[in-house]
């Protein structure tokens, strides 16, 4: 596969690490002090876009790769409010989006056991739910768009809780996600069930970003006889 790399920091550089592993090649890589290089790009010469830019910049690269017809995979954080415009362009372009909030695999699996575990304590209202998250001091987003995905499924168990609350005591209808900064952690997010005489607790612990970026170059090679608006669900199915 022609990758072009869209934001070459932490993930950008790991990615290029996984993918030229892989076989494949990188012909562009993208940042801040070159943003007319992939403005010149066409879809000739490339297969896939590997976006992990900043919330700033993402919705604005992914609208430049989608015109152009080059199938995205993203994993740009703390832009999401414009995702539903950026689906609706998709279908309406007949281009390719891929979207997750967390590429690893084994996060995929714990959103998995996140919701059946909400689902068994939803009935169980003696329990208070806390949900929190650890990053490296240089994130821009907060909370995370893992915690948030989180927070979604524990959402779909409970009938009562239909929004998130970011460092706030969180009201009867909302779950909270508590973010902390610290050091260099690549990424950790826990959900406690918390009673009077127990605590339910899990945990998954990310131990560098590799989990991540090699679940963005597999998404990026899966997708390249597709089209439409693609997650880790549909890949994992
Ligand atoms: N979905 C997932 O699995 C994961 C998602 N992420 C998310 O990916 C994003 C990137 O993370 P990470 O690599 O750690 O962050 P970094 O800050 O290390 O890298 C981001 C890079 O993008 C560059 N950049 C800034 N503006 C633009 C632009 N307009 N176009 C292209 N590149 C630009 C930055 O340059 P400069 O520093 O000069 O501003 C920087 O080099 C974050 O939103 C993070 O939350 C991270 C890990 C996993
Ligand atoms: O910024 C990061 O580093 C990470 N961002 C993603 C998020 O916001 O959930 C995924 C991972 O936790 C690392």
């Amino acid at each position: 596969m022609k990758i072009v790399l869209i934001g070459y920091g932490k993930m950008g550089k790991e990615i290029e690490r996984l993918a030229l592993g892989r076989g494949h090649s990188i012909v562009a890589k993208i940042d801040v002090d070159n943003q007319a290089d992939l403005l010149n790009l066409s879809a000739a010469e490339v297969d896939v876009a590997i976006e992990f830019s900043n919330p700033a910049s993402a919705y604005a690269n992914i609208l430049t790769c989608i015109h152009k017809q080059i199938p995205v995979v993203c994993g740009t954080t703390g832009w999401l409010e414009k995702k539903a415009e950026v689906e609706t362009l998709t279908q309406e372009m007949n281009s390719t989006f891929f979207y997750a909030s967390n590429y690893s695999i084994g996060v995929n699996l714990f959103f998995r056991l996140n919701k059946r575990l909400a689902q068994l304590m939803a009935p169980h209202k003696e329990y208070d739910i806390y949900t929190n998250e650890i990053h490296h001091l240089e994130k821009k987003d907060s909370p995370s768009g893992t915690a948030i995905t989180i927070a979604e499924g524990i959402m779909e168990a409970y009938a009562t809780k239909d929004k998130w609350v970011n460092n706030e005591i969180p009201a009867a209808n909302e779950v909270a996600i508590w973010s902390q900064r610290e050091s260099i952690i690549p990424g950790t997010h826990t959900v406690k069930y918390i009673s009077k005489v127990d605590q339910i607790e899990i945990t998954h612990e990310a131990f560098s970003r590799e989990g991540f970026a090699l679940g963005a170059v597999i998404a990026a090679e899966w997708i390249q006889d597709k089209k439409g608006v693609l997650g880790m669900d549909d890949m994992l199915k």
